[in-house]
């Protein structure tokens, strides 16, 4: 199959959603450079039920993910233990009412200080292009940051400014999915010679070990300021050093880690536009060692792994979801139409409609066009687990163990036995029960956040965040697609569209509300 995969590569996602189709949803084979492993690909929702749920304990992520994802080191996105503990940590710190206050505010001042200020600007310059999908790529950073570290880096500003970090770590999707495709003989010579892709993975691996080392040590020590004796002794801080070595030896390595180093110096120094952490935020980091220290121990590397997990856990799924959405609506007048005027209805006192996260709640239609959104294009298209031990699935094909089994979410936003025969059409609708509520799909047919144990933590958040942007950017501006790139996705383990989404941007009339 190797030469089909690769002649198809460029539309993967389709090509698999085919293949699966003429096999009745789940299909195998023998991949080679797989140390001779049998693949299943499946987008059956029975056999998604039994790996994520029924059978979960058998399905782990496994030797091949560990090895092409390391640079994620041993947080939440690992197995067993260091899973459990991870989960259980950050569940309990999502879950508190604080958290939720801090996100929303978080959201909040970004829109008003930053996304509304740039759009203005656009609109106000009339004709000029803008990448949708850059601007959310900055507004997801910068909100991710300073909800995990506390801090800024100010990614979205009229200048559109360079952020070394930011950067790299776009480019580490590329490659990671690039590992994920081509055989491992093939990526480990890059790697072993410094190559292509993997001379970006190798840099993007040296500098966020370079930042989040520096940043989680700072943190440790202002913690230890701030609760004085209450903070633990030293001796309880399990340190560890970057995996490369020391953080001069990191600085010394190459051209790029010395721009590194003054980024991450102006990072810890400086650049903050928005107003400094308070006493009553709730910045995820420090929650976390404060948690840690409750429990009796502060693991320094497993802080960072899971500090750089939520980071790109929580950050391109975002971009993903909000491109593909407001390309869905700026091509579907009639749902634009319904969005507006569900906004005008509720709030029509709102002036620019910055809303909060408990006014968004409200906003059925806007959910369900979210929803339908990410069924068609899910942030994430497919996941990967590893069978630990022999079983058989519903669909009845025999899974040995150390068998690889990929679900495609695409695929599976696309069946017909699920959504129906208009499954290929954006339908906000259908999330819309007669009583005028949204439908619950249970999560293994509506796998775009996963399903069992390892459900998604941020859906909540992540509704939130989206409608909160979505209603105001709506109801404010105008947006035309620019007809000039084609639109498809990138090759990448988020789901991004390979060129941008360029769009004009004007400001919305009251007339057009209507
Ligand atoms: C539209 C937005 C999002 C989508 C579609 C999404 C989707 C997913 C999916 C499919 C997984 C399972 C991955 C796998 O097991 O291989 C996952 C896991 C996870 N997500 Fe999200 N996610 C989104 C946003 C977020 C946000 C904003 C956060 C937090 C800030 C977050 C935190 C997590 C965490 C911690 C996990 C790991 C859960 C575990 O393994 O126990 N996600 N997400």
């Amino acid at each position: 199959m190797l030469p089909s995969l690769l002649f198809n590569l460029w539309h993967i996602h389709d090509y698999v959603t085919q293949a699966l189709k003429q096999r009745s949803g789940t299909g195998e084979f023998i991949a080679p450079w797989i140390t001779k492993r049998k693949v299943v690909i499946t987008c059956d929702p029975m056999n998604v039920l039994h790996i994520t749920s029924k059978n979960f304990s058998n399905y782990d992520k496994g030797p091949i993910f560990r090895e092409i994802f390391k640079v994620l080191g041993k947080g939440i996105l690992s197995d067993a233990e260091e899973w459990k503990h991870s989960r259980g940590l950050l569940h309990s710190l999502f879950k508190q009412k604080s958290f939720g206050m801090f996100l929303d505010k978080v959201v909040k001042d970004k829109v008003q200080g930053c996304l509304l200020p740039f759009l203005d600007h656009h609109a106000e310059k009339q004709g000029s292009e803008v990448d949708l999908q850059d601007v959310f790529n900055r507004f997801t950073f910068d909100n991710a940051c300073y909800m995990v570290l506390g801090f800024d880096p100010c990614c979205l500003s009229i200048e559109l400014p360079q952020v070394v970090y930011e950067k790299f770590f776009s480019e580490a999707q590329v490659a990671l999915f690039h590992r994920c495709v081509v055989p491992r003989a093939l990526w480990k010579l890059q790697k072993w010679l410094g190559m292509g892709k993997e001379r970006k993975m190798s840099e993007t691996q040296k500098i966020s070990e370079l930042i989040l080392h520096e940043f989680v040590r700072c943190k440790l020590k202002q913690c230890m300021v701030m609760e004085g004796s209450r903070f633990p002794a030293t001796a309880n801080i399990v340190s560890h050093e970057p995996l490369n070595g020391s953080t001069d030896a990191l600085c010394n390595a190459s051209n790029f880690s010395r721009e590194a180093t003054s980024a991450t110096t102006k990072i810890l120094t400086s650049g903050n536009s928005r107003p400094a952490i308070e006493e009553t935020d709730f910045e995820l980091l420090s929650a976390m060692v404060k948690e840690e220290q409750k429990n009796g121990k502060v693991d320094e590397k497993l802080i960072r792994d899971t500090v750089i997990n939520i980071l790109s856990a929580g950050k391109d799924t975002l971009t993903a979801g909000l491109t593909w959405f407001f390309w869905l609506v700026a091509t579907h007048p009639s749902v634009e139409a319904m969005i507006l005027q569900e906004l005008k209805e509720n709030f029509p006192e709102e002036k620019r409609m910055v809303l909060r996260a408990e006014q968004v709640e409200k906003l059925v239609y806007l959910h369900a066009a979210i929803s339908e959104a990410m069924r068609l294009f899910p942030p994430i298209p497919f996941t990967q687990r590893h069978a630990i031990d022999s079983d058989i699935l519903p669909s009845g094909h025999r899974i040995d163990a150390g068998t690889i089994i990929i679900f495609s979410s695409y695929a599976m936003g696309r069946l017909e036995e699920i959504w129906g025969e208009d499954c290929l059409e954006y339908k906000p609708k259908r999330w819309i029960s007669e009583k005028g509520e949204i439908i619950h799909v249970p999560s293994y047919k509506y796998i775009t956040f996963n399903a069992g144990p390892r459900t998604c933590l941020g859906k909540e958040m992540s509704f939130v965040e989206m409608k909160m942007v979505a209603s105001v950017v709506l109801w404010n501006y105008c947006i035309q697609v620019v007809e000039r790139d084609p639109i498809y996705p990138s090759l990448s383990i988020g789901f991004f569209m390979k060129h941008g989404l360029k769009v004009r941007i004007t400001k919305r009339c009251n007339e057009s509300r209507v």
